[in-house]
């Protein structure tokens, strides 16, 4: 303490704090621009690399007006790694989305995923990790408005909840998906941090923060392992495009520009995809046993060879028998690699046995002589009979369409009846002619990796996984075979026919059978009365699963309507949303939405389509429920449940269809219905 009282208040020392961090930016910002490269690289290649680096980093460094530096601060008791003896001297630090620091190179903002930054996130009064204060900022605008404290180690300080925090989850939404990293609750940080080395699935209701917390996870891996996960890649994996459009901003706002996204179709898409299966076939397609049969279907591609390789060089004859041959073969096949890895093997084998008995003779021949018989016209000639190049696509379409060739490959694995579902009932001319369905593109992509390995990446997070079929498991597994999961879902909004029923099948499927399950409960989109009514459909869709507890203040308006004209009904209903802020998805039947569309456009209400932005100006989208998963609308209007349940092949799909259209709003929800209401929500 100076003795002299501090001419500012805290605010406005906060705020020149904040003045100061935007002039460091700034600073740091014109250091990477004027970087001259000239005389640090020695040729243009180089050079380009290293200039788009800078320009990475130059973006990296933008000061986004919408998007406060820092959302926290912390003193800490001691230094944070210092021996906190008596009398060190505590320490402050701002938290922020990104690393500021003044012009000595002094830390103005740590960024969020720091070690010292953990306490912001996980510090309470019970284990106040050395903190004496916690600050959270409000902002208005760019503005810092406001401040919240929480001295952690006064015992005296009753623990409240933060207004800033329920404020921010109250907030209308409008736009796309934004990050939570000011507001990123202990048990979702407990996920955010988990290590790089283990796979992580996560379980929970609608609204429990699975993809911010998935997303935010690898924001924070990128941090904690920059270098590896540059090399090894990252992948975000989404139901569908309109769902990764809306995440599609959370990453960059982050500073991470390098994440790839893609949905399960996109990873497989090996053949343009024009047909479809019935739901039976597609079950049948997407069962683990498909792998079974596929690697048989391969393997019997390789024939024992029936006569031996003789190779001529200059005026000698040098003869690998068969029964040597076969011996190579078998033991190929024994090591189980890759088929292509194995055909790629089979010549160099039977050089080297060429070469053994040219040792023999006297001769000492090296690597080149070695080579040269792998080339050999009699030792190719040999490879292509014995072990043949099998184009994947073709073996699955020779599987679908010859019902011999899948019987026999089938056998014991698939019964009669599964065989029937699966073939095509019209000849096929060839792998362009085909129809192939979705599931037939995930056989191909099984096939693909049974002839070469599929490349691995560092980490991948999977969303909507409990959709996924065990042969999308398996799709997506293999892209993560030498890296980590993060896996989220909710058994309750499976929609497909396939839909997992539990997360220990799925994570085998997957590969990572050793994955951690963690339960997030607390909800933070949808209001209680509104979560309540929707959970009336948990006995019937996914008994044994808890309600989630909205985490809001606001109880949140549900209105449930009766009506006689639906159409006019519905629009009436998103006529009263739009007077409020926010966003408002009108969610129908797939089979509705065209007569909605045409009752709009007669209204003349503009409306968008799930995965375009709203704005201020166009806030109204009109959502098929089949597009609705993992989105969210300030108010819902949800027209005709029973049409909701009854698009779908059985009930309990249906209901849990309508489960996720019930949980999308963050402030209001009004059913309308003309037909009667499924016996759950009846009143
Ligand atoms: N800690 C948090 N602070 C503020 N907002 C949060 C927090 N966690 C989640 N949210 C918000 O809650 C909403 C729901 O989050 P999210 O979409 O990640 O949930 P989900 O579990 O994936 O839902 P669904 O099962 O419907 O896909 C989002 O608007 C998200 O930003």
């Amino acid at each position: 303490m100076h003795g002299r009282p501090d001419p500012l208040d805290p605010l406005s020392r906060e705020r020149n704090h904040l003045a100061a961090s935007r002039s460091a930016l700034r600073a740091m910002r014109e250091d990477a621009e004027a970087l001259d490269i000239r005389d640090v690289t020695a040729n243009w290649v180089n050079a380009a690399v290293l200039q788009s680096q800078i320009d990475e980093r130059i973006k990296s460094l933008a000061d986004l007006s919408h998007t406060p530096l820092f959302f926290g601060r912390l003193d800490y008791l001691h230094a944070p790694g210092a021996d906190q003896a008596e009398g060190a001297e505590g320490e402050q630090f701002y938290i922020g989305r990104r690393h500021v620091h003044d012009a000595d190179g002094d830390p103005m903002v740590i960024d969020w995923r720091a070690p010292v930054s953990q306490p912001f996130y996980r510090a309470s009064k019970k284990a106040p990790m050395d903190i004496a204060l916690r600050r959270r900022f409000g902002y208005t605008g760019g503005d810092l408005t406001a401040y919240e404290d929480e001295h952690l180690s006064d015992a005296d300080e009753a623990e409240r909840t933060s207004k800033l925090l329920q404020q921010e989850i109250e907030r209308p939404r409008v736009g796309p998906m934004r990050d939570i990293v000011a507001t990123i609750q202990p048990e979702q940080d407990e996920i955010v941090r988990s290590g790089l080395g283990g796979s992580v699935c996560v379980q929970g209701g609608p609204g429990t923060g699975k993809t911010a917390v998935g997303l935010h996870r690898v924001a924070y891996l990128l941090y904690a392992h920059r270098e590896r996960l540059a090399r090894t890649g990252t992948l975000v994996i989404g139901p569908n495009k309109s769902f990764l459009h809306y995440i599609e901003q959370v990453l960059p706002a982050l500073g991470e520009l390098e994440v790839k996204q893609a949905t399960v179709d996109d990873l497989v898409a090996h053949v343009e995809v024009r047909g479809t299966d019935d739901a039976a076939a597609a079950v049948v397609k997407g069962d683990a046993r498909m792998a079974a049969v596929l690697r048989k279907a391969l393997r019997s591609h390789v024939t024992m060879p029936v006569e031996s390789v003789v190779v001529v060089r200059g005026s000698r004859r040098w003869r690998v028998p068969a029964y040597e041959l076969e011996e190579i073969v078998g033991e190929l096949l024994a090591r189980d690699i890759r088929y292509g890895a194995a055909r790629d093997a089979l010549p160099q084998r039977i050089a080297h046995a060429v070469l053994v008995q040219m040792e023999r003779a006297g001769e000492a021949p090296d690597d080149r002589v070695q080579d040269a018989v792998a080339r050999n016209s009699a030792v190719k000639a040999a490879v292509k009979a014995v072990w043949p190049p099998v184009d994947p696509a073709k073996l699955v379409l020779r599987l679908l369409s010859d019902p011999e060739f899948l019987a026999v490959h089938a056998e014991g694995i698939l019964d009669e009846d599964e065989q029937k579902l699966i073939l095509w009932s019209k000849p096929v001319r060839g792998v362009k002619a085909a129809k192939w369905s979705a599931a037939d593109a995930v056989l191909i992509d099984e096939a693909n990796d049974l002839v070469a390995r599929t490349h691995s990446l560092g980490h991948v997070v999977l969303d909507e996984a409990q959709d996924l079929s065990p042969m999308q498991y398996r799709a997506v597994g293999r892209r993560c075979t030498t890296g980590s999961a993060t896996v989220l879902g909710d058994l309750a909004q499976g929609t497909t026919p396939w839909a997992t029923r539990s997360w220990e099948q799925a994570l085998a499927h997957l590969g990572k059978g050793d994955a951690v399950v963690e339960e997030l409960t607390a909800g933070f989109r949808v209001p209680r009365e509104v979560i309540a009514y929707a959970s009336r459909l948990l006995p019937s869709i996914a008994p044994g699963l808890a309600e989630v507890k909205s985490v809001r203040e606001s109880a949140g308006s549900l209105v449930v309507r009766q009506v006689a004209d639906l159409d006019a009904a519905s629009l009436e209903a998103c006529v009263e949303s739009l007077r409020h802020e926010g966003s408002i998805g009108l969610i129908a039947a797939d089979a509705r939405v065209p007569a909605l569309a045409k009752a709009l456009e007669a209204a003349g209400m503009t409306y968008l389509s799930p995965g375009e932005e709203t704005t201020p100006d166009t806030r109204l989208t009109l959502v098929p429920a089949s597009l609705a998963k993992g989105l969210e609308y300030d108010y819902v209007v949800l027209d005709e449940p029973a049409a909701v349940v009854d698009g779908e092949p059985d009930e309990r799909t249906g209901l849990r269809r309508l489960y996720v259209a019930l949980t999308r709003a963050v402030s209001g929800l009004t059913v309308v219905h003309s037909a009667g209401l499924p016996e759950q929500l009846a009143p």
